[in-house]
This record gives C-alpha cells, sequence and structure tokens, in this order.
C-alpha cells in the first residue's frame, strides 16, 4: 500500500544510540473494540537496518497494532510517526483473483509510480527471492495458497518501502521458501531497510533485533 509520511512535529528522525534513522516510532498505543480491551500503553520504536518481530498468543493483538501502524485503523490512545515510505503485507492475501500475478505487479507498481516495465522486472525479481518464478496468464485464483501469499509478499515490498510491515506473512510457505524468505528479510535489513514482522515462529527469534511481547502479563520488549 502506498502510505507514507514525512517526520512530524517532535520526532526529528534520529535517535541514540544507534544514530540510525527512526522509520516507526509508536507510543502508548491503545484499542478496544467495543468493551474488549486488546492493547495498552504499547511501545514500538524500529530503526533503519532493524528487523522487529512481535509475537504473542491468538487474539494479543499482534495484527491490530500493525493495522495502526499501517495507518488502516486509528489507536483510541497514543501516536504513530513513521518516516520514509510504507508497505504493508496483510494477513490475508489482498489479491485479486482474475489478475494474473503480472497485471498484480503493473497495478501495485503504478500505484508507486513505476512503469510497467519496472514493475514486472521489479515483481519477477522478489517472487525468484521467493523461489517463484510466477507464468504469465495464470490467474490469482488459480495459485496455490502458499504462492498466492508469495504474491502479496511481492506486492508489499514492490516499491522498496522503508518500512515494512509484514503480518504473518509466509503461512503456506514449503520450508525452502521460508528459508528463502528470513534471507530476503535480512538482505532488507542489510539495504538499510526496517521490517517489522507478526510472527508465530519463536525459532526465528534469534535472527531479529527486537521482539516485542504481546501476551498479556508479559514484558514487553524481551530483546
Ligand atoms: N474489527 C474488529 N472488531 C472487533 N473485534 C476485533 C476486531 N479486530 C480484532 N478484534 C479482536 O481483537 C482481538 C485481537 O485481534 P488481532 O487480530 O489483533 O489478534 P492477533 O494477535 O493478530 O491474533 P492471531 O494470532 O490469531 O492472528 C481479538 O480478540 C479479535 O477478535
Amino acid at each position: 500500500m502506498g502510505y507514507s509520511v514525512g517526520a512530524r512535529e517532535g520526532f526529528h528522525g534520529m535517535s541514540e544510540p544507534a544514530g540510525r534513522k527512526v522509520l516507526l516510532q509508536a507510543r502508548g498505543i491503545a484499542k478496544r473494540y467495543k468493551r474488549r480491551r486488546v492493547l495498552t500503553g504499547v511501545d514500538l520504536v524500529v530503526h533503519a537496518g532493524e528487523i522487529a518481530a512481535i509475537v504473542g498468543g491468538n487474539g494479543a493483538g499482534k495484527s491490530t497494532l500493525l493495522k495502526i501502524c499501517a495507518g488502516l485503523i486509528s489507536p483510541d490512545k497514543g501516536r504513530v510517526t513513521v518516516s520514509g515510505s510504507l508497505g504493508y503485507c496483510p494477513q490475508n492475501a489482498g489479491v485479486m483473483g482474475f489478475l494474473t500475478p503480472g497485471e498484480h505487479f503493473t497495478l501495485f507498481g503504478a500505484g508507486r509510480g513505476l512503469s510497467r516495465k519496472e514493475s514486472d522486472h521489479r515483481g519477477r525479481k522478489l517472487a525468484g527471492e521467493l523461489d517463484w518464478s510466477p507464468a504469465r496468464g495464470v490467474l490469482a485464483k488459480d495459485l496455490s495458497g502458499g504462492t498466492r501469499q508469495k504474491l502479496n509478499v511481492v506486492l508489499s515490498a514492490l516499491g522498496a518501502p522503508d518500512l515494512l510491515l509484514l503480518d504473518e506473512p509466509y503461512q503456506g510457505f514449503d520450508h525452502g521458501s521460508y528459508v528463502d524468505f528470513w534471507r530476503s528479510v535480512r538482505a532488507w535489513r542489510e539495504a538499510g531497510r526496517a521490517v517489522v514482522v507478526v510472527t508465530h515462529m519463536l525459532n526465528q527469534l534469534d535472527q531479529v533485533d527486537q521482539v516485542l511481547d504481546l501476551t498479556p502479563g508479559k514484558d514487553r520488549g524481551i530483546r
């Protein structure tokens, strides 16, 4: 998606001690759905060149926090500041069944100001990094679930956003694709981007720079 805002008042885009630019700053986030309190006073600060994981059991509020960070829903309290461009990969693939992957690349690339050729080039390159070579003429509705999810990930990364928010992005990936996915995430970090991943795969947490645990009663930042 093409949500992009610059630094705002009270936020200067640099922070100690790393000296790297803060790309996402969420402070004091609270959210309730009717009488159900989902998030209370959650903080998350992510710098350029960092991977952050959001963990917690089912219903802990991970997707809610990510949607708030993406600007899709508003918090009841707190403030989110994003510096630079943002890509968001929703938990349920937001792809259109009657378009081919190539048509998705064109459509989403246009939203990023890319030409058809450049969109196709970038889409196929990102797909290749996830061990997927999109066949021409196949509709998204006829892709396997895991491949449709790869398309979802590729679309969120198509515009090379500074900050990438991924909500359980590897659902249905086979093992090799899952390994490829984490390799891509590390490459994005090396390129100075920031990545926030909602995950249940706690065995991957040694790959990330910080972990936000939304489990009620848990200490929030566990690294
Ligand atoms: N639009 C909504 N209206 C009402 N309740 C909602 C809404 N969206 C989420 N909830 C509730 O808020 C709680 C947190 O949901 P959320 O999807 O953020 O959790 P999650 O940690 O991502 O869960 P999961 O691991 O199952 O994906 C859940 O109890 C959910 O039912």
